[in-house]
């Protein structure tokens, strides 16, 4: 462990960057890329949660956007979110690399429900864990299912690996000409109505003092820098 600078993370997967060059889905060389990348930390003996996203898949807000009941449509989501977790699950054992899925909804057969004291002995086990299903509940999103599972499990940081490279002053997917923070506040997160993450998830990161860091998942050997301690993308702070 001696190069990795964090004992316990918790990383936030895009459930979009899953898709990689397909218009739906998953393309199965994006969970073997973050496999790949996350298996020198993994070997160094590093404690690594997960959270994926379910964009990819469904989102409850799309639903809604068409006539569908909201929160039956955000179960939906999180059970998008399921698919994605038992995909993962599915490389990073290909790759060697021990794996358990907790889901938050209870599905006995195909993944453990969701218990924290157990959660954290899968980790001190050196077991990749991975946290499906958001937070069960509907109105909320996998973000913020990040932060809260971050919390409760003592992570030293949130790593929302992304499609971007970092928090900039307005979505440079839609403005070329957007300013990327290296370090932001979480209050100007807030306070600037910057929808990197959702403002849940950063309140809640913003009230425990759990730092967040933001970097695109595309970038090769990013994950290793970052589990390195080294600043990639944007840092979220107190101050
Ligand atoms: N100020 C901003 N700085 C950076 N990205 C921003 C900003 N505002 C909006 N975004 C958008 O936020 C997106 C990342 O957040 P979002 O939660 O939508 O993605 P995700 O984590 O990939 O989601 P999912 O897991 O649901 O697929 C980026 O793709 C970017 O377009
Ligand atoms: O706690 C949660 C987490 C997620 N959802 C629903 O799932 C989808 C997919 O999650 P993303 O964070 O958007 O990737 C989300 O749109 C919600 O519909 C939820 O209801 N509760």
């Amino acid at each position: 462990m001696s190069d990795y600078k964090f004992k316990r993370v918790l990383l936030k997967l895009s459930g979009e960057a899953l898709m990689g060059s397909k218009e739906f889905g998953i393309d199965p060389d994006v969970p073997q890329k973050i496999a790949e990348e996350l298996k020198p930390a993994y070997d160094a003996g590093m404690q690594i949660a997960v959270v994926v996203g379910g964009g990819n898949i469904f989102r409850g807000l799309s639903g809604a956007a068409a006539g569908m009941d909201r929160a039956q449509g955000d179960n939906m989501g999180m059970l998008a979110t399921v698919i994605n977790s038992l995909a993962l699950q599915d490389t990073f054992e290909r790759n060697g690399m021990i794996c358990r899925v907790m889901s938050a909804i209870e599905m006995h057969q195909v993944s453990e429900t969701y218990i924290r004291r157990r959660a954290i002995r899968h980790l001190e086990k050196g077991r990749i864990t991975i946290f499906a299903a958001g937070t069960g509940n509907p109105y909320f999103t996998t973000d913020t299912a990040a932060a809260l599972r971050a919390c409760e499990i003592g992570a030293e940081i949130l790593m929302k690996a992304t499609k971007v490279d970092g928090i900039y002053d307005s979505d440079p997917m839609k403005n070329p000409d957007a300013k990327k923070f290296d370090t932001i506040t979480y209050m100007d997160v807030l306070n600037r109505d910057l929808h990197v993450m959702d403002a849940t998830a950063t309140a809640l990161c913003h009230d425990n003092h759990m730092p967040i860091m933001v970097f695109n998942l595309d970038e090769d050997g990013i994950f290793d820098r970052a589990l390195r301690g080294e600043h990639v993308g944007t840092i979220v702070v107190d101050e």
